[in-house]
């Protein structure tokens, strides 16, 4: 098997300017431009690990920074190396005793982390000539689970226990795995309900989910309730009383305030609120949950790592579990989270609203169904119709599924003339403008 070594890398900024249609808008996020840390990390033979960490517009400045840095801690290590002892090398990244101080395992410097480690799984999966999904489902339980930093999750979940969950599924993996070949894992789409989107569009993109099979689709709210009853109603006669509608509030409410919104909104049958309150607050979350039963409460997306994860689903504060693949610091600490929410029996619906998040989740799913989930009820992962064309290994879906990719790698390679057009600032979709 080949060892290429890391010699350099490069950062990019690259940004779409996806707040020109609403597209993406919620809540919070009124100009969310789909934006990427997007790393090469370059050895000495021809293979490249590419990888991104998702963000917004001017706050991928700060991602960018961050990622050159850590870089630089893998520059000169072979590919072997880091294999030898993958955990050893995410706790070195996420211990490095100056930049923990600006975290520790959150915000940019953990975004940055994700990028650089989804970058390595993207090598190593180009290396062994096989998807990403493919190289995890085909470890071994001891394998998968060396590649794990359990340091703050021993009182909810050991190594033991996570080569028990796994081996336990062992001799059903292969049946999986052929089921999602054949048929792929369930999708459901929030690109009909962006909170910028007019009624007109919402009619008309959820006629067209119809038509395409979506059986799921995500309403932002939380802006103006009236606005909300309007829209929550305008999508619930289209989408008819049999089709699941999820809401999604992005962070905006206090408890109380979540409650009585979710509560007035409880008519149109909604069987998720997502994000409802602080990301951060476990207790807030549990409170809402009991108030807006049985509504269940999701979240994760803007989780900042497997120990708030812990805490959510320790505490029994959360009924669907939102992984992001950027936000955590990367596979790694993803294959923690997966394991937590089995042990816990929370289902994983991944977060992909950004770009290349769906080009990410589409592996994860993969992983979770054939060896760590193992289940599809009530498992349902997030797709939106944006940017998928920069890609070079873009997403696949049939019949309202995700298929499991193909080619080598990590699926985040972004086509060159991309790159050249968006990034920031001297692309031309930016440098023909006055501001970004
Ligand atoms: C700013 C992003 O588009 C965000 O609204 C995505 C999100 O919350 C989701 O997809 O869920
Ligand atoms: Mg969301």
């Amino acid at each position: 098997m080949p060892n290429p070594k890391i010699i350099s890398f490069t950062v990019d900024d690259v940004r779409f300017p996806t707040s020109d249609d609403a597209d993406g808008s919620d809540a919070m996020h009124g100009s969310p431009d789909y934006s990427a840390a997007y790393i090469v990390l370059k050895t000495d033979s021809d293979f490249e690990g590419h990888g991104l960490t998702f963000t917004l517009g001017r706050g991928t400045e700060l991602c960018v920074e961050a990622a050159k840095y850590l870089c630089q801690f893998i520059v000169g290590m072979t590919l072997d190396e880091i294999r030898g002892d993958f955990a050893g090398l995410w706790r070195k990244l996420t211990s490095e005793p100056q930049f923990r101080w600006v975290g520790p395992e959150k915000g940019v410097i953990h975004l940055a982390t994700g990028g650089v480690i989804n970058a390595i799984w993207d090598l190593y999966a180009k290396v062994e000539n096989k998807p990403l999904w493919k190289l995890v489902c085909d470890m071994s339980a001891e394998e998968m689970v060396s590649c794990i930093d359990f340091r703050y999750l021993t009182d909810a979940l050991t190594p033991e226990e996570a080569i028990e969950i796994l081996k336990a599924n062992d001799s059903t993996a292969a049946v999986r795995e052929k089921e999602m070949l054949e048929s792929g894992f369930p999708a459901y789409t929030t690109s009909a309900g962006w909170l910028g989107y007019s009624d007109e569009k919402i009619v008309r993109l959820c006629n067209e989910g119809i038509a395409d099979g979506w059986s799921h689709f995500k309403l932002k709210v939380g802006d103006n309730l009236e606005d909300d009853r309007r829209r929550a109603g305008i999508m619930r006669n289209t989408i008819g009383p049999d089709r699941k509608m999820m809401l999604d509030a992005n962070q905006r409410w206090d408890v109380q305030q979540a409650i009585d919104w979710t509560n007035t909104l409880a008519e149109f049958n909604p069987w998720w609120i997502e994000e409802p309150t602080c990301p951060d607050d476990v207790l807030a979350h549990k409170a809402i949950g009991e108030g807006v039963h049985p509504i269940g409460i999701a979240t994760g997306e803007q989780c900042q790592n497997r120990v708030m994860f812990k805490q959510f689903l320790q505490a029994g504060a959360i009924q669907f579990c939102q992984i992001d693949s950027c936000r955590l610091g990367g596979v790694n600490e993803v294959l923690s989270v997966l394991l937590l929410a089995k042990k816990f029996g929370v289902p994983v619906c991944p977060h992909a609203g950004g770009v290349g998040l769906c080009e990410y989740v589409n592996h994860l799913i993969m992983i979770d169904y054939i060896r760590i989930g193992a289940s599809t009820d009530s498992h349902v992962a997030e797709f939106v119709d944006h940017l998928h064309e920069h890609f070079v290994d873009p997403c696949v879906i049939k019949n309202a599924a995700y298929m499991p990719p193909t080619a080598a790698g990590y699926s985040a390679t972004m086509k060159p003339e991309t790159i050249e057009k968006f990034r920031f600032p001297d692309g031309e979709v930016w440098s023909t403008r006055n501001s970004g």
